[in-house]
This record gives C-alpha cells, sequence and structure tokens, in this order.
C-alpha cells in the first residue's frame, strides 16, 4: 500500500538501543522532503538487533514451503499512523491455508502496487495477533501509549504478516486488549469477529445504517441461520447474535452440538442428520442465513426453506480472478452474482452476498465492548509453539476445527 513518507525508515534498532524513555523524534526525507515523525522506544525491545524471527513464503505451494528463519529485518514504521507490535500470540486462519497455495494473489499484488515485473515474495501470512505497542508514528493517538498490550488485525494485502515476531500495521487495525483475555483469547477474536461482524452488519444491514457505521450491534428479534456454527466465525456468530437478542439456529456436526448450544443458540442441528435438516424448514422465513462452513452461494439454490439473505464467506471472487485475471474475472464474477440472485430470488424471495472480513475501528470497538461484559468468549481449538506454526497448518487442513488454532511466541 502507498503511504505518505513512504522513503522515511526508521529501523527499530535505530531507535531501541540504549533508549530507556519515551520520546518523538523527526527524521527528514530526503527524496520527498517530507517529515514523518515517529515516537518510538519500546523498553522491552531493547535486546533486539533489528533482526527478528518469522515463518516466510517465498513461492506458492503446501505447508513445506513455510521457512522459519531468526534473520528477518524488523518491519519499519512508514507514516504516522503506523505501529510497530511485538507479538506475543497469533493465530491461523483458513485464509492462511488458501494463501499459502496462492489464493487472491491477483487481486492482492494489485493492492500491494507492486510494479508490472515485482514480485510478491517473500511472503509472511497471519491476519491477527496480541502483542505490545512498542513503537509508533506522531500521528497515533496518545490513548495508545507505548507499551500498551493490543490486539489487531493486519489488512489482507500485507506483505508482512503476523506470523514473525514483530509487525507493522496500521493504527486503525489496533485497541488496547481487553483485561478479560489472555494473550492466547486475545489473538483469536478479531479476524473472525470482524468477518462476521462484517457479514451481519455492513453486508446483512442487520441493525440498520447504524449497526454498519457504529459499534452499536443491533438486531432484535430477527432470526438467523449459522451454518457452521462451530468453526473460527461461527462460535462468534453465534454469540454476537445471541448478545444482540437475535433468535439463533445453527448447524454443525454432531460432536459439535452441546458446544454451540453452550454459545447461546437457540436451536442446533447435526448437518448430517437429514431428519433434523428438515426441522430448519419450521423456523422459516430467516432474516439471514449465514455461511460460515465454506459452502458458497451455490449451497443457497439447495435449500428448503426462505430466506430474505444468504450471506457467504466462501466468495468465488478472488479465485476467479485469480484463474481468469482482473477484466474477465470480474465479468464472471458479476454474471455469477447475478445468476444466483436471480435464481435465488425466484426461488426464495431472498437475495445471495458475499460477505468479507472487514477491519473497522468501530467493528473492533464492537466486539471489545461483548468480551468486556463476557457476552463473547472466544472459543481455542488448540495451541503451538511458535516453532511449531506448519502443525496448526495442518489442523487446519483436517477440518472440524472447534474455534480458533493459536500460535505462542
Ligand atoms: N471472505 C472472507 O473475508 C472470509 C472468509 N472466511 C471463510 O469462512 C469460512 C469459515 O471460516 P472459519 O470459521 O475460520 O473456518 P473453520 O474451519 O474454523 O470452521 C468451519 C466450520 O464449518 C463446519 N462445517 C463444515 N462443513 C459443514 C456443513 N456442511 N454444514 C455446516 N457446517 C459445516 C465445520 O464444523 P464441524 O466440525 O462441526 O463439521 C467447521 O467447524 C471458511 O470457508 C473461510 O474461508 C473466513 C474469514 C474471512
Amino acid at each position: 500500500m502507498q503511504v505518505a513518507g513512504r522513503n522515511v525508515f526508521l529501523p527499530l534498532r535505530q531507535t531501541v538501543l540504549g533508549a530507556r524513555r519515551q520520546y518523538p523524534v523527526a527524521r527528514q526525507s530526503k527524496s520527498a522532503g517530507t517529515q514523518t515523525n515517529v515516537e518510538q522506544v519500546p523498553p522491552s525491545a531493547a535486546k533486539c538487533h533489528g533482526k527478528m524471527r518469522g515463518w516466510q513464503l517465498h513461492s506458492y505451494g503446501d505447508i513445506d514451503e513455510l521457512q522459519l528463519s531468526d534473520k528477518l529485518k524488523i518491519p519499519s514504521i512508514r507514516s504516522s499512523n503506523e505501529c510497530l507490535v511485538r507479538i506475543r500470540t497469533t493465530t491461523v486462519n483458513p485464509i492462511d491455508v488458501a494463501m499459502l497455495r496462492g489464493y487472491g494473489a491477483t487481486v492482492l499484488n494489485k493492492m500491494r502496487c507492486l510494479p508490472s515485473d515485482g514480485i510478491e515474495f517473500p511472503l509472511i501470512l497471519g491476519r491477527e495477533f496480541c502483542g505490545e505497542l512498542v513503537h509508533k508514528g506522531m500521528g497515533v493517538s496518545e490513548s495508545l501509549p507505548l507499551g500498551t498490550r493490543v490486539w489487531g488485525v493486519v489488512p489482507l494485502q500485507a506483505s508482512a504478516g503476523a506470523h514473525a515476531e514483530y509487525v507493522a500495521v496500521p493504527s486503525y487495525c489496533i485497541s488496547q486488549a481487553p483485561d478479560q483475555l489472555d494473550d492466547c483469547e486475545a489473538a483469536s477474536v478479531l479476524y473472525a469477529g470482524l468477518t462476521a461482524w462484517s457479514g451481519l452488519y455492513v453486508t446483512g444491514g442487520l441493525g440498520g445504517p447504524c449497526g454498519a457505521t457504529t459499534s452499536s450491534g443491533g438486531g432484535a428479534h430477527k432470526r438467523v441461520l449459522v451454518l457452521g456454527g462451530s468453526g473460527g466465525v461461527g462460535t462468534l456468530a453465534v454469540q454476537i447474535l445471541k448478545s444482540q437478542k437475535v433468535q439463533v439456529l445453527a448447524t454443525c456436526s454432531a460432536r459439535n452440538v452441546e458446544m454451540v448450544r453452550n454459545l447461546g443458540a437457540d436451536f442446533v442441528v447435526d448437518y448430517n442428520d437429514c431428519e433434523a435438516m428438515e426441522e430448519l424448514c419450521k423456523y422459516a422465513p430467516y432474516d439471514i442465513v449465514l455461511d460460515c462452513a465454506g459452502q458458497g452461494a451455490q449451497k443457497a439454490e439447495e435449500l428448503k426453506y426462505d430466506y430474505r439473505q444468504y450471506i457467504t464467506f466462501s466468495s468465488p471472487m478472488l479465485a476467479n480472478i485469480d484463474q481468469q485475471g482482473l477484466v474477465f474475472g470480474a465479468i464472471k464474477n458479476v454474471g455469477d452474482l447475478v445468476q444466483t440472485n436471480f435464481k435465488s430470488f425466484v426461488q426464495r424471495g431472498g437475495l445471495v452476498k458475499w460477505g468479507f472480513f472487514s477491519p473497522a475501528p468501530h467493528g473492533i470497538e464492537f466486539l471489545k465492548k461483548l468480551v468486556e461484559s463476557r457476552k463473547l468468549i472466544p472459543q481455542i481449538d488448540c495451541s503451538f509453539d511458535f516453532a511449531e506454526l506448519p502443525k496448526a497448518f495442518e489442523r487446519l487442513k483436517g477440518g472440524h476445527m472447534q474455534g480458533k488454532a493459536v500460535v505462542k511466541l
């Protein structure tokens, strides 16, 4: 991403060695002639020598492409609104597994503003984290002092993600981590939580205009069916909906029915039990059917009950563009969406939409309020040490997760 003061680099090494207290510094960009102020001094990072450990990807492929190195350069703050975080915990999400194979590369490389002959490697995956704020630009709010324990997300197009000791992110992507959560729990909320929030409130308009533009939530007395209530996104979607007094129905495999019920779902069905699945017809029409199970838009055509909106997080958008290029992929996307919506509207009277993760600050605020009032409790499926990160990828590939796969640094 192009940022202001792009040529202003302030490696952590220069700012932390020997430093013991916070003070602002300013560096002049020779080429741009602009000035970027960077407040810094991470006392606890004083031992670092400008290098960090991290898992890198040098080409797309499978899990064995992930390479651990302890000689990676610590990311630099490149604008006054960026923050450098020393990571304590991170997670592995399905998007990391997909990006390992090259998913979305065409669009993401465009967003990375690479020159036409540029390559995106090395890449560091990892979309969310909990850690300590060690370095920040002067434009970052005083409500986030250095040393703050923060939770945050990494925008999809960033080529240096959270599977490393440090990550640099725009300040809107982080906030103070809730005290109610330990480091593992705090790392496992935002990526899936912001996906669920964005699907329900931005794409689905569950809380009206205020639900999408503020942290107010909403949707009381509506009825939502969550497909895949036991996964990373599904467990949070169920709890978000319950906290807003929405009637929640959910599907998952038999072994997870009790867990999803305990999260607050009013009615839970094993998706392998055809008879029980028929029961879902009794509760139709649904205001929203939320696909958190990778079923895609085509699943909407198979449903035997009516809905107003079917929202899937498994859109073919990036895959179409990967396969057919930007122009033909975009045309195919529009065609797919029109065709699916035509069928859906005629058969079920509802619309089919694609939902996406969105790093919105008011979404983060919304999730934080739920955590603080103990209405949202993250579910952790498994945790691994940093050196074992590939095992977390294996666990995700195995499927049937009960929440998140966490990695501790
Ligand atoms: N577009 C976007 O921006 C984003 C998209 N996603 C997508 O959303 C989906 C969910 O992500 P996430 O929760 O992290 O993934 P998980 O792997 O954590 O969860 C998926 C869950 O789906 C359940 N499941 C599998 N098959 C079915 C089925 N036929 N019916 C009902 N449930 C089923 C599984 O439950 P069980 O064990 O009970 O079978 C599993 O727990 C993924 O496809 C992911 O790629 C996620 C984040 C962002």
